[in-house]
């Protein structure tokens, strides 16, 4: 039995307080000692596991699939920046003090939408930055095992294509794009530097695009749009040209990859996303055709640094996670579609 979820509203900076970094250890400091509850009757049943971000869309889903093993006991630290309580609502059963006290940190918490993260930049760059030394200073302090969702805008404008983990990137330091990107490029650096220097268990998946039921509907990310647009029959926003492309990975297809990461032996960073790679033009003639065939598609502005190519090359993840992504855009799109017609009370034509 589940002991249920424990869900609190945090943000990084009160959490500086519990996570004591410690970064006066030198180089040869041993691997820290796991948390001796680990050991302990009790716990040796039920993994601990911590979910940052855990209210937002990708985190919700992972919250799922974790709470489906029946000893696992999740705790979310969010700020609802992003994320919603609804998303967790079902979870929510038992009022608990919290138990600092975990096995595993899956670190997600980050607006990951290129509105919401450039909304605030200072924050986002904060939040890549120091909640993930604090994360990494929880994981230290308990002896937890940390996995960073990284992303594809590591890689930035790239000029390698597909991309593999070995590319450096094509990063523009100073953009609009750069309090994401290089923060989680930073987030990168800190995980290791804490693996070489701490011994700190990591992992870091490097997501590509993900898109699936529970986005919210006006997060501004391409594929959310597109469906909200079809359904309330206004045009569809292709920004120019609309042949930039992108490769989109059904969100139950992340969550599997996510857990195998965190599960398996590999720091990473792999890459975790769908090769399937599509135009912004081939998308919205996509979702025209399967949802509302009568909508425009219009050719708005695009934004600064947009990156003109994106498609992962998974061979690492096929070899050492055992994983390779099921569904298909062209099935992932109509799964989207149900719950967003729900959500916006837009039932389907007869
Ligand atoms: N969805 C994608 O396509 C994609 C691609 C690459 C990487 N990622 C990464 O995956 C993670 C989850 O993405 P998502 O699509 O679910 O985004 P999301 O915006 O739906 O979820 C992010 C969650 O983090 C929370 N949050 C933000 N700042 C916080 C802070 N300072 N303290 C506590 N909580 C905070 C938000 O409230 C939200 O619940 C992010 O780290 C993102 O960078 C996502
Ligand atoms: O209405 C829209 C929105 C977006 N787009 C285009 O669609 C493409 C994808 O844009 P999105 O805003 O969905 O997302 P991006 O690919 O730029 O960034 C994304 O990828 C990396 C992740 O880390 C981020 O979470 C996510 O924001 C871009 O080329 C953008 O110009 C449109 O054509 N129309």
């Amino acid at each position: 039995m589940h002991l249920g979820i424990r869900q609190f509203k945090k943000d990084f900076e009160v959490m500086a307080k519990e996570a004591s970094n410690g970064d006066h250890n030198s180089a040869t400091k041993p691997p820290p000692t796991p948390s001796p509850l680990r050991n302990s009757k009790f716990f040796q049943s039920n993994m601990r596991i911590l979910v940052t971000g855990g209210a937002g869309f990708i985190g919700s889903h992972l919250v799922d699939k974790l709470m489906e093993n029946e000893k696992n006991e999740v705790i979310v630290a969010d700020n609802y920046f992003t994320g919603s309580k609804d998303n967790l609502r079902k979870w929510i059963d038992v009022t608990e003090p919290l138990l600092i006290e975990v096995d595993q940190i899956y670190h997600l918490a980050c607006p990951a939408s290129p509105i919401f993260y450039k909304y605030n930049p200072v924050k986002t760059i904060k939040t890549n930055v120091i909640g993930t030394l604090n994360m990494l200073g929880l994981a230290k302090r308990v002896g937890a095992r940390i996995l960073l969702t990284s992303t594809s805008e590591v890689y930035g404008d790239p000029l390698v294509h597909p991309q593999d983990e070995s590319y450096w990137g094509n990063v523009n330091p100073i953009g609009v794009r750069s309090c994401y990107d290089e923060g989680k490029r930073v987030a990168e650096t800190l995980m290791f530097d804490y693996h070489r220097q701490h011994g700190i268990e990591i992992r870091i998946a490097r997501i590509f695009n993900t898109y699936g039921p529970r986005m919210n509907i006006d997060d501004g990310r391409v594929v959310s749009n597109f469906i909200a647009q079809a359904l309330r029959d206004e045009p569809l926003t292709v920004q120019s040209p609309g042949t930039q492309t992108r490769s989109f990975c059904y969100v139950s297809d992340m969550v599997d990859g996510l857990v195998r990461l965190m599960e398996g032996d590999n720091t990473g960073p792999i890459n975790i996303g769908n090769p399937g790679e599509f135009t912004m033009i081939e998308l919205a003639e996509n979702v025209k055709e399967l949802i509302n065939p009568e909508v425009e598609i219009t050719m708005v502005e695009n934004t600064p640094d947009d990156p003109r190519q994106r498609k992962p090359d998974i061979t690492k993840a096929k070899e050492l996670l055992g994983w390779e992504p099921k569904i298909k855009l062209r099935d992932g799109l109509p799964l989207m579609e149900e719950d967003f017609r729900l959500r916006l009370d837009v039932p389907k034509k007869k």
